[in-house]
Formats: structure tokens, C-alpha cells, sequence
């Protein structure tokens, strides 16, 4: 049994309307603490029905929500700010129970997605429009901002307290009213967050949560009713096409935020001792399940070796063990499903000669775990150059030139996050311009927070998330033409 500070955070029941409820048909569904594989808690099954009754609420919530005034938004979300931050150890016990990674990654997650609440606590308060000069002296043009409507999102489990906060911030600044479906390996952290929300004084139907199963059911909901007017998702690039496909029938203003394939390139004249340290936090956090985690790492000829030597030494030292228990690096992955897909991707590239410099790979200590591993003398031939590892799997490549590095990089229809590590200042902005990516870390191997915008180009999505620009998605400009201004 979790033991929490505040036992009133873990909820089994979705929260729609300003209700806590269970599902029409009364079912439920266990979520499983991958580490030890045992019931954390049986939530409410719910479904299409449930979705439509939380949309028609949030609906009948958007015109007194979006009319309030921004200060009275920004308030409401600072306060849901500080109760988080009052409540992180145990909002990070339930993610590390429901998820899995580190208790000291799981208060990192709650912080960097408390984060997001208190920028667009802030960042509310500066929606601006515009005047633009007219064509002629008897009118004036003018442009203002307004909340788009109802907004849904889906998110997955490999950030499940974050992925919400940074969609559902923004929305409810702007005068969204907002329902969640978190993934269903990972509700609780989200009914967590819809806890705090009551008691920070969000109002009934401003924001909503419904926890189900049936993800094609609720997502056909949520993409098909006219009264939802933005969709937001986080997940797999599959699954993305067909809800962004999905949303076009109704032509929804959709932001999607899918798979990556990020290249993380060491140049010859990088601080290999930095760029180990880069590479080993972006690549294995998470147990390497983060979009935006290292999934291919060029090393460039002159450097190779000693790159693969102190890269390999820094992995080898990583521990591998129950999020709950103090030192360990790297947690459980979220399913068997998850590990089986990480081993087959190992498998492949063994099968066509890469060479294992780290074997790590499935242990002993559970179903879910899976030990880190390297791999050297690994080509574009793998099936691991194309797809999204997803794992605690890092595969080194070695090129030649700046050209021959930008153009492999380049090489996926994906183009989330990249990083590279290099010190000469013009090659550094060749690189940066060069590569096909929305996100670039230089001499950086982590590069989100919520001040700047998150999002990818080609196959990895569109919209932008934190920042500025994150506000963007959930308003529409309307433009003013007043005439008449000479009489
Ligand atoms: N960009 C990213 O951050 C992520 C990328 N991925 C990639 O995707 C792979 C598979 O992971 P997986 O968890 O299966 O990712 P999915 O894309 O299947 O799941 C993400 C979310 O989408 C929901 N979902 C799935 N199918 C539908 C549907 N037809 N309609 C509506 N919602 C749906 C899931 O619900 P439910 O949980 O209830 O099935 C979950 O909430 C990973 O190995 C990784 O490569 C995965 C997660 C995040
Ligand atoms: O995997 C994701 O979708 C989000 C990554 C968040 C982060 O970079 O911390």
C-alpha cells in the first residue's frame, strides 16, 4: 500500500464536472506498479459516454470560464501551482508507483510540470492583440485573441504528471475548459493533479479528467463532438496520425506532439568528458523512454574510441532498480510489451554486426527491467537507426565529416529533439541551421523546461508547447474592420 502525507490524492474515481465518479457500467481497471507488478489501485473504467457528458459540461463551463478576467485565471492557477509544490513528495510517490523511473526523476517530472502552471499563471496576462494600418482613413483594423473553446488531450505514461500540466496550462490561461485522458498505465498522477485543481478553486467543468481503458472510444469522442474545438496529443506517431485524421472531419485546431528520433552528434572538437555527461542523462532518464531521449549517437571518427570507452565506463556505473529505493539511476520500463520491443531492436543489430561494448538487456530483478546497454559499430541497415528505441539503449555511429553527420541526422521522417556537442563557433551555427529538427541542444543533452517551446517538424508533429508561443494554441485571432471612422 502507497503510503502518502495527503492520502486523499490517490483516487480511483474520474472527476468530470466537478464530480467524482465511476464508470456507467461500473467497471474498473487495475494499475500496476511496473517494479514489483503489483495493484497500486483499481480506477473507474470509463468511456464514450462519460467523455460526451464531461465535453457537454465543459462546454456549458467556457463562456463564464473564458469571460472571467485574467487575473482571476492567473490566481487560480498560481494556486494550483503552490498546492502542487506543497504536495510534490507524494504527487512523485504516486508517479514512481504507477510509472516506475526514480522517486528523485518523479520530483523532477512534478516540479518541471508545476513549472508550466506558474509560467502560464503569468503568461496570461500577456495575450495581446494588434493594430494593424488600415487601406484607407475611414477604417481601422484591428486583430484581438480569444479562447478557442473546449480542449481534449491524450497523453502517455511516460511523463504522466507533465504532459498534462503542459497542455492543460496553457488552455485554462487562455479560457479553455479542459478534459484529460491520461494513459491507462498511468491515471493516478493525473487524478492527483484534478485534486489539487478542487481545491485551488478551478471551477466545476473547467477541468476534467476521464480515466479509461478504452482509448479508441474516448479518442473518437473527444476528435468526433463538434462542441470540442482543440485537440492536443502526446504519443506515438501512429496513434497521432489517426486522431489528427480523426479531427479533420470537424476541423479541429489540433497540436500534436509525437514520436522522435533524436541524433546526438559528438564533433572532434567537443569536451568528450561533457558530452559523455550529456549523452548519459538524455539517453538513459527515463530508462530511455522520453521522446526526446538520445536514440542515435554519431561519434566522429577522431574521437570515437575514447568517446565509446568513457561513455561505455559511465553506463556500466548506472543502477538499475525500484524507483523507490535510494541510488538507483534507472527504473523498471513500463511493460513487458515495452521490454520485448527494446530486446528485438537489440537483437536485429547484433544480428548485422554491432558490437556489444555494454550487454546489459533483460535482468533478473523483475519482468520490467532491463539493464542498460551499448552498442557499437551500428549502421543506417538497423532497424534501431529508423525507429524509436524507447529503451535504455544506446547505439554509437561513427562518421567522418560535418556533411556526413547532418546528412545521417537528417536521414528519418522524425524531427523532435537533436543535440550535439562541438566548441568551434562556426561550425556550430552550420549545425544548428543544418539540422532538420524543431529542438536543438548544443553542449546540452537536456533542453526542456517551461520557458521554451517544445515541439517537433516532419512526423514528429506540430504546435509548440511552453513558452510564448504555447499560448498560441488555444487562441484564435479574430480580426476587427471598423468603417465608418470619417463620419
Ligand atoms: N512522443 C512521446 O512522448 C511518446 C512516444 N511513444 C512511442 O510510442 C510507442 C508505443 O507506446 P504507446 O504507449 O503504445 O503509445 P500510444 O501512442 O499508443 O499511447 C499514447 C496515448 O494514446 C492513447 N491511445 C492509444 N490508441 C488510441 C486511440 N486509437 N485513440 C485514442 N487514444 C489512443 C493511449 O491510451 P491507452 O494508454 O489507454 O492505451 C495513451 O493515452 C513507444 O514505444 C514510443 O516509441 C509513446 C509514448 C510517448
Ligand atoms: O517524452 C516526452 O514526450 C516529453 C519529454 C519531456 C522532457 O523532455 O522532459
Amino acid at each position: 500500500m502507497l503510503k502518502l502525507t495527503n492520502p486523499a490524492l490517490l483516487r480511483s474515481q474520474s472527476y468530470i464536472n466537478g464530480q467524482w465518479i465511476d464508470a456507467d457500467s461500473g467497471a474498473t481497471f487495475d494499475v500496476l506498479d511496473p517494479a514489483t507488478g503489483k495493484v497500486v489501485a483499481s480506477i473507474a473504467d470509463l468511456g464514450a459516454n462519460e467523455t460526451r457528458r464531461a465535453i457537454e459540461a465543459a462546454h456549458q463551463a467556457w463562456p463564464s470560464w473564458r469571460d472571467t478576467t485574467v487575473k482571476e485565471r492567473a490566481k487560480i492557477l498560481s494556486r494550483w501551482y503552490d498546492l502542487i509544490i506543497a504536495n510534490v513528495d507524494d504527487l512523485a510517490a504516486i508517479l514512481t508507483a504507477e510509472q516506475g523511473k526514480p522517486l528523485t526523476e518523479a520530483k523532477t517530472e512534478i516540479i518541471y510540470g508545476a513549472n508550466y502552471v506558474e509560467w502560464f499563471s503569468e503568461e496570461a496576462k500577456r495575450i495581446y492583440g494588434d493594430i494593424i494600418s488600415p487601406p484607407s482613413n475611414d477604417k481601422r483594423l484591428l486583430v484581438i485573441k480569444q479562447s478557442v473553446g473546449v480542449a481534449c488531450s491524450v497523453t502517455p505514461w511516460n511523463f504522466p504528471s507533465a504532459m498534462i500540466a503542459r497542455k492543460m496550462a496553457p488552455a485554462i490561461a487562455a479560457g479553455c475548459p479542459f478534459i484529460a485522458k491520461p494513459a491507462s498505465e498511468t491515471p493516478l498522477s493525473a487524478l492527483a493533479l484534478a485534486v489539487l485543481a478542487e481545491e485551488a478553486g478551478v471551477p466545476a467543468g473547467v477541468f476534467n479528467i476521464v480515466a479509461g481503458e478504452k482509448a479508441p472510444a474516448i479518442g473518437a469522442e473527444m476528435t468526433s463532438n463538434p462542441m470540442v474545438r482543440k485537440f492536443t496529443f502526446t504519443g506515438s506517431t501512429a496513434v497521432g496520425k489517426l486522431l489528427q485524421a480523426q479531427c479533420a472531419a470537424t476541423m479541429k485546431k489540433t497540436s500534436m506532439e509525437l514520436g522522435g528520433n533524436a541524433p546526438f552528434i559528438v564533433f572532434d572538437d567537443a569536451d568528450i568528458d561533457e558530452a559523455v555527461k550529456g549523452a548519459i542523462v538524455c539517453k538513459y532518464r527515463n530508462a530511455g523512454q522520453t521522446c526526446v531521449c538520445a536514440n542515435r549517437i554519431f561519434v566522429q571518427e577522431g574521437v570515437y574510441e575514447e568517446f565509446a570507452q568513457k561513455f561505455s565506463e559511465a553506463a556500466n556505473k548506472l543502477s538499475l532498480g525500484n524507483g523507490f529505493d535510494s541510488g538507483i539511476d534507472v527504473g523498471p520500463m513500463i511493460t513487458t510489451k515495452a521490454v520485448k520491443k527494446t530486446e528485438s531492436l537489440v537483437e536485429d543489430a547484433i544480428q548485422k554486426g554491432a558490437k556489444t561494448l555494454v550487454a546489459g538487456g533483460p535482468s533478473t530483478m523483475g519482468e520490467c527491467f532491463y539493464s542498460p546497454v551499448v552498442l557499437g559499430n551500428t549502421t543506417d541497415q538497423m532497424k534501431l537507426f529508423k525507429e524509436e528505441i524507447f529503451g535504455p539503449v544506446a547505439p554509437l555511429y561513427k562518421f567522418s565529416s560535418e556533411e556526413e553527420a547532418i546528412r545521417m541526422a537528417n536521414d528519418t521522417e522524425f524531427g523532435l529533439a537533436s543535440y550535439f556537442y562541438a566548441r568551434d563557433i562556426g561550425r556550430i551555427w552550420r549545425v544548428a541551421e543544418g539540422l532538420e529538427y524543431g529542438m536543438v541542444g548544443i553542449n546540452e543533452g537536456i533542453i526542456s523546461n517551461e520557458r521554451a517551446p517544445f515541439g517537433g517538424v516532419k512526423e514528429s508533429g506540430q504546435g509548440r508547447e511552453g513558452s510564448r508561443y504555447g499560448l498560441e494554441d488555444y487562441l484564435e485571432i479574430k480580426y476587427l474592420c471598423i468603417g465608418g471612422i470619417d463620419k
